[in-house]
């Protein structure tokens, strides 16, 4: 059979090139009309047709048909023949088994209704009497199962007419295809809506059992084309059962800061619809617009008495009360062992300096009361997010030639940002670097301008500042300190990856096209987790190095790591949860790696062309 098929299909390639043969001749005898038909012959189209035709030919040989439509009724005679033999062999037994088992079971009848064609459900007949305008109505059936329909309607006030307002994507009334945004409902399960109250007609929708029918007109305007999904982070949280003005609060969908959401509606200038992914469902959700959600966010910065901030709690008289030294602590510093152990910090590994890691520099990272007082500032409801409820973002994947992008490390201080930062740094230096900060302070017998600091003098210090150019900067012991954006350069520029760690509220101004920064938040284990792995550890702090983890410091360190999650999260990119030092090592080392090698989403605008 296939033999002559195939012998079939070659046979017309053959017939053609005779024909085309037989044809040529002619024409080199003149014969009129030849030329003609002889062009029209060689013709590329009719070969390509021809092509096509074998092509048909091949597929149709290639569709499986079934060998019996009723392979589930055979299964149940082959189960009822082995019960019935008296003592089964193993092998009968075996596929019995099988054959009874759930799967199989529902493998054939789906098998049976694919061979009988017997798709979908029957449909109740056409009502009699049907109105002149026939052609202008559809009668659309949906089987009602646990899930919603899938779409919002509204009513005309002036006409007292029903609408449909929207249709969920990926709801059932969307997967039907029969239902549109503009369609007018006439009838449900034959109850005529036109005057009706929305509450009514949802009460008549939720009273219906089985199927449910509708009769509409069609929205003669509705248009066909399908709008592109377009990728948005959010940068606020959203609760629709809290919010009065959504339409339908069943059919919102809620968010927080930080979420990825694939909107696929913004026709209505008011509700999206968007999915949230990684999605597991494909039914999409009521989201306000971007302009909505703002206007909703003025409302609530009016009405909001002033939030005093809840990040980081301000240096107190009681906090500097508590941070005294004990009288039994030995290990109290005079300014002059400070420089001591400035200058004796092991931040030298294998002849090579890290940078950024001396204690000065950390103590005053630590205690600096100004730069506590700026992070309460930057805590109060933050214009940005008021500006920018969504921001769009699109996958990047950084080309080998560009700078690697900036990694920035933020957590609650006693974490362990900068002993991860530290280890990252020491495990390969030649790839991994911090940037050299700056510093008033005179350098001491042994330093080097731009390896342990940039000593800069007060004047030019305070001139980068007013330029801007500082990270983060701040002032102890009466010596101005500050990491810049030119130092972050200058490591980005060598084809190093630069590793920074900041506070939370200095994340915003380093979110450029230039840098790109990925932000990892390190995140506190468990309570009981985070006790034990810390057992060993010390804490420096401004009058001690090393001290023991006290029940208070771990405390705070559970609040604040709490507390800057749910603030900041909207800005990052990863959370890192250190528990374990080496594991948390290894685990950043790979998150790093898939920052600089792997696709990642990152807000749009840093990813157009520089103008
Ligand atoms: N996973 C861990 N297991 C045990 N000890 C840890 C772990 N992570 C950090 N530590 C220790 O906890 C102490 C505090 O860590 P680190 O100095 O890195 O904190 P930090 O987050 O940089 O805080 P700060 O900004 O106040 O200096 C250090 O002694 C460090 O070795």
């Amino acid at each position: 059979m296939i033999s002559m098929r195939q012998a079939m299909e070659h046979a017309v390639s053959e017939v053609l090139s005779s024909v085309v043969d037989d044809v040529g001749q002619a024409v080199n005898r003149n014969v009129s009309g030849a030329q003609m038909l002889h062009e029209l012959l060689s013709a590329p189209w009719l070969h390509a047709l021809l092509q096509m035709y074998e092509c048909l030919l091949q597929f149709q040989r290639l569709m499986p048909s079934p060998f019996l439509p009723y392979a589930s009724g055979l299964s149940h005679e082959i189960m009822t023949v082995i019960q019935k033999v008296h003592r089964p062999s193993a092998e009968a037994r075996e596929l019995y088994s099988l054959l009874s088992s759930p799967h199989i079971q529902a493998l054939l009848s789906s098998h049976d209704s694919v061979a009988q064609a017997d798709y979908g459900p029957l449909l109740p007949p056409l009502p009699d009497e049907l109105p002149e305008d026939e052609e202008a109505m559809r009668i659309v059936c949906l089987v009602k199962n646990n899930q919603p329909l899938g779409a919002t309607i509204r009513r005309d006030e002036e006409t007292g007419e029903i609408y449909i307002a929207r249709v969920i994507h990926g709801g059932l009334a969307d997967r039907s295809g029969l239902l549109h945004p503009g369609d007018m409902l006439v009838e449900v399960n034959g109850n005529p809506v036109v005057g009706l109250e929305p509450e009514q007609v949802i009460q008549i929708l939720i009273n219906s059992q089985g199927t449910i029918l509708f009769k509409v007109i069609p929205n003669a305007a509705q248009s066909s084309s399908s709008q592109r999904p377009v990728y948005m982070k959010a940068m606020v949280d959203y609760r629709p059962l809290q919010d009065s003005s959504i339409p339908c609060p069943d059919a919102g969908m809620p968010f927080s800061r930080g979420d990825l959401l694939e909107v696929v509606d913004q026709s209505d200038g008011q509700w999206w619809q968007a999915r949230k992914l990684p999605c597991a469902m494909s039914c999409a959700g009521l989201i306000p617009s971007a302009s909505m959600l703002k206007s909703k966010q003025r409302e609530q910065w009016w009405c909001q008495p002033l939030q005093v901030h809840t990040c980081i709690r301000p240096l107190t008289l009681a906090d500097d009360e508590a941070d005294l030294p004990h009288p039994d602590d030995k290990r109290i510093l005079t300014d002059l062992e400070e420089m001591h152990f400035d200058e004796s910090d092991s931040d030298v590994t294998d002849g090579i300096y890290l940078a950024g890691f001396r204690r000065s520099f950390r103590l005053w990272r630590r205690t600096s009361f100004r730069k506590r007082r700026q992070s309460c500032t930057s805590c109060s409801p933050s214009s940005s997010a008021l500006s920018t409820p969504y921001e769009e973002v699109a996958l990047y994947q950084r080309p080998p030639q560009e700078n690697h992008r900036l990694i920035i490390l933020v957590g609650a201080s006693g974490v362990g940002v900068t002993e991860l930062r530290k280890r990252l740094i020491k495990l390969n230096p030649s790839t991994f670097q911090g940037p050299v900060p700056h510093t008033t302070r005179p350098i001491s017998a042994g330093e080097q301008t731009g390896r342990e600091y940039h000593f800069v003098t007060k004047e030019l210090f305070e001139y980068m500042v007013c330029n801007h150019r500082f990270v983060e900067y701040g002032e102890y012991k009466g010596h101005l300190y500050g990491t810049s954006i030119d130092a972050i350069d200058d490591v980005l520029r060598r084809g190093r990856m630069c590793i920074i760690d900041v506070e939370p509220h200095s994340i915003p101004p380093l979110r450029t096209r230039k840098l790109k920064p990925y932000v990892i938040f390190i995140k506190a284990p468990g309570p009981e987790r985070l006790r034990q792995s810390r057992r060993d550890a010390g804490l420096i702090t401004h009058y001690s190095i090393n001290r023991a983890f006290t029940e208070d410091d771990f405390m705070k360190l559970e609040e604040v790591s709490w507390l800057m999650e749910g603030k900041y999260r909207q800005f990052f990119d990863c959370v890192l949860v250190n528990d374990d030092l080496q594991d948390a090592c290894i685990q950043l080392c790979s998150i790093i790696q898939q920052a600089q090698e792997e696709p990642q989403w990152i807000p749009v605008s840093w990813s157009r062309a520089e103008e």
